[in-house]
């Protein structure tokens, strides 16, 4: 019955911060960190439990709240303990595109089973990851690489991964939704995730401009609108929906470096930790080692003036231009962060020109020793 399920879908002894916590839960500061920490490490349980009761999604799809819960904690358990692609970014992404769905363009777009596939989608995203990327798998003959023909590897085995768990009988919280709702489910949450394999990024990128420029043509005013900015897009072909989605999904994905600094170097340290072993276990393979994987000669600031001038810059500026000037704060947050490095870079450099050389090489110095393990 309803009084045995917490508040937040998690048995914690700090449910008053994680309230305060949740308090936060549309906003895109809101700290995924210390809601992992305060939910006794189920913050992908506990971020899904919060939205899908804010956006009464457990009442129109007549959901069983147990059965939810339970869904959401094999889900998560089902997330290895790897310092990227972990339970944490899960939680990350589907709370990034619950606030991305909140957007004030997009009030009449979506029916509510694409805003649950939407939400479904970024919660199953990573499932079983194993740390290591598609190229590693076909590169070291991984089963799964076998399994799935060198194409999407991961994002293929955690889409079935995750309808795997569904079909648990005590996990089926889709029980309800009509064999045609299941199979649009199915569909958006199937396209969605094989979307943000990075191999599809640059069809993204080609498709967005002249993709948004249409929607820009078609964008209605709400007649009930009661301010002229609030234009909301209303898009009649589900395909064109889902598009959006698919972006949506893929920006989520992308949004570490438009979070406020404190967060994102977090997930900096993350996943150059991820990589960093993928390139240990390819050096002692004799394998080449994949960019950005060499902890020897690793420039960490250099890779992430990379990655947002190559990657998340252009794609958060397509994306905020749609639906301006809703994306301002994830553009400013961008902007500062490149600046953050690129002063880190300029100060490394008087840094190496003054005496004070022992920092820098008591900081080496760890490094190899972690290297000797
Ligand atoms: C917080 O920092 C990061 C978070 C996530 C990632 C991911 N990276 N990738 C790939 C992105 C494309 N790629 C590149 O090497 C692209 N790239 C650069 O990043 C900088 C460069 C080397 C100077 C030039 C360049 O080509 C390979 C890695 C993923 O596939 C991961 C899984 C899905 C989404 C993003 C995630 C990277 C982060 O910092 C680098
Ligand atoms: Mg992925
Ligand atoms: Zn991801």
């Amino acid at each position: 019955s309803m009084d045995t399920i917490p508040r937040f879908g998690t048995e914690t002894p700090h449910e008053a911060k994680l309230a305060e916590l949740m308090d936060n839960i549309d906003a895109w500061g809101l700290n995924i960190f210390d809601v992992h920490n305060y939910s006794q490490s189920h913050s992908l349980t506990s971020v899904m439990y919060t939205i899908f009761k804010k956006r009464n999604l457990i009442e129109t799809f007549r959901i069983s709240p147990q059965k939810l819960i339970n869904y959401l904690v094999t889900l998560e358990s089902h997330y290895l303990d790897v310092p990227y692609h972990c339970s944490i970014h899960a939680a990350d992404v589907t709370q990034a595109i619950h606030v991305l769905l909140l957007i004030p363009s997009f009030e009449n777009t979506f029916t509510d089973l694409e805003i649950l596939a939407a939400l479904f989608a970024a919660a199953i995203h990573d499932v079983d990851h194993p740390g290591v990327t598609n190229q590693y798998l076909i590169n070291s003959d991984n089963e799964l690489a076998l399994m799935y023909n060198d194409t999407s590897v991961l994002e293929n085995h955690s889409l079935a991964v995750a309808f795997k768990l569904l079909q648990n009988e005590d996990c089926d919280f889709i029980e309800n939704l009509s064999d045609e709702q299941r199979k649009i489910l199915r569909q958006i949450s199937i396209d969605m995730v094989l979307a943000t394999d990075m191999s599809k990024h640059g069809a993204i990128m080609q498709t967005i401009q002249s993709f948004h420029q249409s929607l820009k043509a078609k964008q209605c005013k709400d007649s009930n609108s009661n301010s002229s900015t609030n234009d909301s897009l209303v898009l009649t072909e589900q395909k064109e929906r889902v598009q959006l989605l698919r972006e949506m999904l893929h920006c989520a994905d992308l949004s570490n470096p438009t979070k406020h600094l404190s967060i994102y170097t977090q997930w900096v340290d993350r996943i150059m930790d991820e990589f960093h072993y993928q390139g240990d276990r390819e050096r002692s393979a004799g394998m080449p080692i994949s960019p950005m994987c060499n902890r020897r000669t690793a420039d960490i600031e250099m890779a992430q003036i990379g990655f947002i001038q190559a990657i998340v810059e252009p794609l958060w500026q397509m994306w905020a231009q749609l639906v301006y000037p809703h994306c301002q704060q994830m553009l400013d947050n961008i902007d500062s962060n490149r600046q953050w490095y690129e002063y880190q870079i300029s100060n490394r450099s008087s840094r190496n020109n003054t005496s004070d050389k022992t920092t820098s090489q008591s900081h080496d110095s760890k490094e190899q020793d972690k290297l000797k393990g």
